[in-house]
This record gives C-alpha cells, sequence and structure tokens, in this order.
C-alpha cells in the first residue's frame, strides 16, 4: 500500500482575505490559541494559513508534531520567538541554534541538574512562605487577591534567587526590580504579534529602560558570579544556577561572560511567565471545584511538616492528587499552546496515513495540546483521569514539548506549582471572585481577570 503525499499547495485551511491573509481571522487576543484547534477539527489536523500572502503550515497531527520537535537542532529551527529575543539582547539556549544551542544547552541542563532541587528547595520555600503571608494579610483585609500578579512575583523572585542568588524580595513592594524585570517580558509578545516590525527602526521609551534593565542584570551576573566562584572554592554545594557553573563542563571551555548573561536572562524569561500561568490556572480550577481543593488540602496537611513547610522536595512527591490537579490543569490551560519551527532542508514528514512534504525554509506552527480533547468529557475538570492504572495519553499533548529541546525546567516547574497549590489550600479556603476569567495569548497563554477570595483556615 503506497502512502499520498501532500505538499503545502495540496492543504486547504479558512479562506484568507486579499492582503493580510488570515491575521484578522486570528483576533487572537480574543481568541488566543483556541481558533487554531478550531480550524484543525473544521480542516483536518495539518491545514493551511496565510499571514499576509506568507503561507504557514499549521498542524495538530501526533505524528507530524513528534517529528519535528524530534528533528532538533538540525532538522528544524524555531521560528519568530528566536529572532525576537536575540533581538531582544537574550543571546541564551532558547533562542540558539546549532553547535551554540549544544553547549547552552548543556549549560541549562546542568543548572537545572535534578540532584541539585534538594540545595535549592530552602530558596524556593523562603519565597513561597512570603507568598502565604501576603495572602493571609488580604485574608485579613477581607480583600481578593490578584492571582496572576502573585505567581509572578513569586516565580519571578524564585527564578532570580535560583539564578544569581540575589534576593529580588519582590512581594515587599512595587518598585523594586522585579517590577522592571517584569516589564521585559510583554515585549516578546508585542514583537512577536507585530503586524510591523516597527522595532527595527525605531527606538521608544520603554526600549531606553528595556536597555537599563539588561545593563542592571549585567552587572548583577558579574557580581553574582565572582561570587559563586569564591563561595565554590571553598568545596560548597551549588545553591544557583551560576555556582552550579563554575566548574568547566566535561570537553568544554570554561563560559564567557556573554553565554553566563544570555542563559540567565532566558531562564528568567523562560521561568517565570510559564510557571506563573500554570500556578495561577491551577489555583483558579481548586478554587471553582471545592471537592479537589478538599483533596489537595488533605494530601498537604499529611505530607508538609508540622509548620507547614516541606522540609524537602521529597514531600512533593507525595502529593499524587494534587499532580492530577496541575496536569489536568495543563490539559486545558496549556502555557505553550502552539510553537513555530522551520525545516533545514526539505523535508517529508510522516503523518496520520499521509506524508506531508516541506521544503527547506517552510514555517510549520505545531499545535502542542492538540490531543488535549482526545479523552471523555474534554471540557471538564476531572483530575482523577490521570490517576490510577490507565491515565490518558493523548498524543500529541506536549506542555513541555519534546525531544532534544524539551523544557529543562520541568521539574522545577512542576515543584513550584505543586508547593504553591498546596501550601494554599491548606492554609486558606479559595474561592472565586469577581466576573469571567479570561484568556489570553502572547508569548505564552495567561489568565486575565483571575481574582480569588480566601478564607484563612488556621
Ligand atoms: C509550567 C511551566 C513551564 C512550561 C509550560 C514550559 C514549557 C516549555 C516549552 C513548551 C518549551 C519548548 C520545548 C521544545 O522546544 O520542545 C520550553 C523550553 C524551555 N524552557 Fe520551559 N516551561 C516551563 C517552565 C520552565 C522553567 C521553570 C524554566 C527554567 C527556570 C524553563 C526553561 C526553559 C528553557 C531554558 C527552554 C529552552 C530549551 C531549549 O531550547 O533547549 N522552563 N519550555
Amino acid at each position: 500500500m503506497t502512502t499520498a503525499t501532500r505538499t503545502v499547495d495540496d492543504l486547504t485551511g479558512p479562506r484568507p482575505l486579499p492582503i493580510v491573509g488570515n491575521l484578522v481571522q486570528m483576533r487572537t487576543d480574543r481568541d488566543g490559541h483556541r481558533a487554531y484547534d478550531r480550524w484543525a477539527r473544521e480542516y483536518g489536523p495539518t491545514y493551511l494559513l496565510r499571514f499576509g500572502k506568507l503561507p504557514i503550515v499549521v498542524t495538530g497531527d501526533g505524528p507530524i508534531v513528534e517529528a519535528v520537535l524530534r528533528d532538533r537542532p538540525d532538522g528544524f529551527t524555531r521560528t519568530r520567538v528566536g529572532p525576537v529575543l536575540e533581538g531582544l539582547g537574550v543571546h541564551g539556549v532558547f533562542s540558539a541554534e546549532g553547535a551554540r544551542w549544544r553547549r547552552l544547552r548543556k549549560m541549562a541542563a546542568q543548572s537545572l541538574n535534578a540532584a541539585y532541587l534538594r540545595e535549592y528547595f530552602t530558596t524556593i520555600t523562603r519565597s513561597s512562605g512570603r507568598l502565604r503571608a501576603r495572602w493571609a494579610h488580604a485574608a485579613g483585609e477581607n480583600r481578593p487577591v490578584d492571582v496572576l500578579d502573585d505567581m509572578m512575583r513569586f516565580t519571578l523572585e524564585v527564578t532570580t534567587a535560583l539564578a544569581i542568588g540575589h534576593d529580588l524580595d519582590a512581594f515587599a513592594g512595587d518598585t523594586g526590580l522585579h517590577r522592571r524585570l517584569a516589564e521585559l517580558f510583554p515585549e516578546i509578545g508585542r514583537r512577536l504579534y507585530a503586524p510591523v516590525p516597527l522595532h527595527n527602526w525605531i527606538t521608544l521609551p520603554r526600549d531606553r529602560r528595556r536597555a537599563r534593565v539588561m545593563r542592571e542584570v549585567d552587572a548583577l551576573v558579574r557580581s553574582s558570579y565572582r561570587q559563586a566562584k569564591d563561595r565554590m572554592a571553598t568545596g560548597a554545594k551549588p545553591r544557583t544556577f551560576l555556582e552550579a557553573l563554575v566548574a568547566p563542563l566535561a570537553g568544554e571551555a570554561e563560559f564567557s561572560h556573554g553565554e553566563l548573561f544570555g542563559n540567565v536572562l532566558t531562564m528568567l524569561l523562560a521561568g517565570q511567565d510559564t510557571t506563573s500561568s500554570a500556578a495561577a490556572w491551577t489555583l483558579h480550577h481548586l478554587a471553582r471545584h471545592p471537592e479537589a481543593q478538599q483533596r489537595v488540602r488533605e494530601e498537604a496537611t499529611a505530607a508538609f511538616g508540622p509548620d507547614g513547610t516541606p522540609a524537602d522536595p521529597g514531600a512533593l512527591r507525595a502529593l499524587p492528587f494534587t499532580d492530577a490537579v496541575i496536569q489536568e490543569t495543563m490539559r486545558l490551560r496549556p502555557v505553550a499552546p502552539v510553537m513555530g519551527f522551520r525545516p533545514t532542508r526539505d523535508t517529508v514528514l510522516p503523518g496520520s496515513g499521509y506524508d506531508l512534504r516541506l521544503p527547506a525554509g517552510q514555517s510549520i506552527l505545531l499545535l502542542l495540546s492538540h490531543g488535549a480533547r482526545a479523552v471523555d468529557a474534554p471540557d471538564e475538570f476531572r483530575p482523577d483521569r490521570w490517576l490510577g492504572d490507565n491515565p490518558p495519553a493523548p498524543a500529541p499533548l506536549h506542555p513541555f514539548g519534546a525531544g532534544p529541546r524539551f523544557c529543562p525546567g520541568r521539574n522545577l516547574a512542576l515543584l513550584e506549582t505543586a508547593l504553591v497549590a498546596g501550601l494554599l489550600c491548606r492554609d486558606f479556603q479559595l474561592t472565586p471572585d469577581g466576573g469571567p476569567v479570561g484568556e489570553r495569548l502572547a508569548f505564552t497563554a495567561f489568565p486575565t481577570d483571575l481574582r480569588l477570595r480566601l478564607t484563612p483556615l488556621r
């Protein structure tokens, strides 16, 4: 039996408008990534969009998604987000390709080595303690909390402390470096979705502010690295990513300041927006499902020590239901639902019942969570589907990507989210506050207008 081959010209999709193509129909602000999934159901898992005149292949077809993700860095490179990050001066592992990526990836993997998570844990629990105190204060004043804002403070404080050992004290006020750093992130989304790349030609006040923040972080990385070298010379165990990088890796030359700075900034970006959204959506679901909230509370109460703070990351492994809640949250609300790639050479990808032929340089968008609907009652929040002997494994469902460029921060992100969910449910009854919660897609997909009311339980 022969397998049919489809080329880009064979693909159909929503009818493009003159000049703008499908850009208007995408309505990114209102629809987020949902439009991509809707079209995949309407036109089949692999279809064609036009951004202006440019043809863009979109696919949620499991075997194709997997083939692209695995054929890196040689066969496929990242599109758009890579050049946007490099244009912002963020020269790290996320945007690197080829040999440079291989070296920076080793660096990222070394920083996030699971063996170090134990050493990092005290830093993480210091921030979760501050978050809990902030929520106790809000509960005392009977004030709702802005969940995404607080999760961003938490993840930015954790990632900066882990990366360079600097305490942002992000819960203390609204004027510190954490606020200035937080201004960097929306710029990525703005540039990714700008119909005309004006930023390439015009320097705005916000670009000058951004340059100042970058210089501030650069100076911090320099002084932290000097301190890291001194501390590692005493034979201590690494407590920060920089300390983990002091000793050269086997077969690698010492890292330059540019490489250290690029990867530190990449970690701050990659670790903050994503984890804060995942944690915020997790709390959103728990607030709307009191019975699930109660089960998370019971697990945390049993697993965390008498003072409510787990002594080590091992305690978080005793939270199977909390973990199921996070998996189910990421199924319903994937943080990185769409990613763009480009083949470096002409290629043929094995699809479900057909082969897809792509010429070198053809943009292809992967729907990393299209398989999210391949379960019973796909719109319902049912964490139990992830428990027991037969958890669903719909393909493709890759909230952290796959293949050689798989997210190296996955364990850290899951640990932070489980810790926050456990601690907050243990100490507060969470209830929704306000109107409907929205979703927006910028660099990542995140909730809008997400506020909760808290009733202290101890
Ligand atoms: C829930 C939270 C997170 C989600 C959903 C997430 C998701 C992703 C995804 C989808 C990718 C692309 C993978 C691919 O191309 O196959 C990625 C890459 C990456 N993530 Fe995460 N991430 C999260 C948290 C983190 C954290 C906490 C860190 C580090 C502090 C981190 C660091 C990175 C880095 C450095 C890359 C680039 C890897 C490379 O290109 O080799 N992420 N992440």
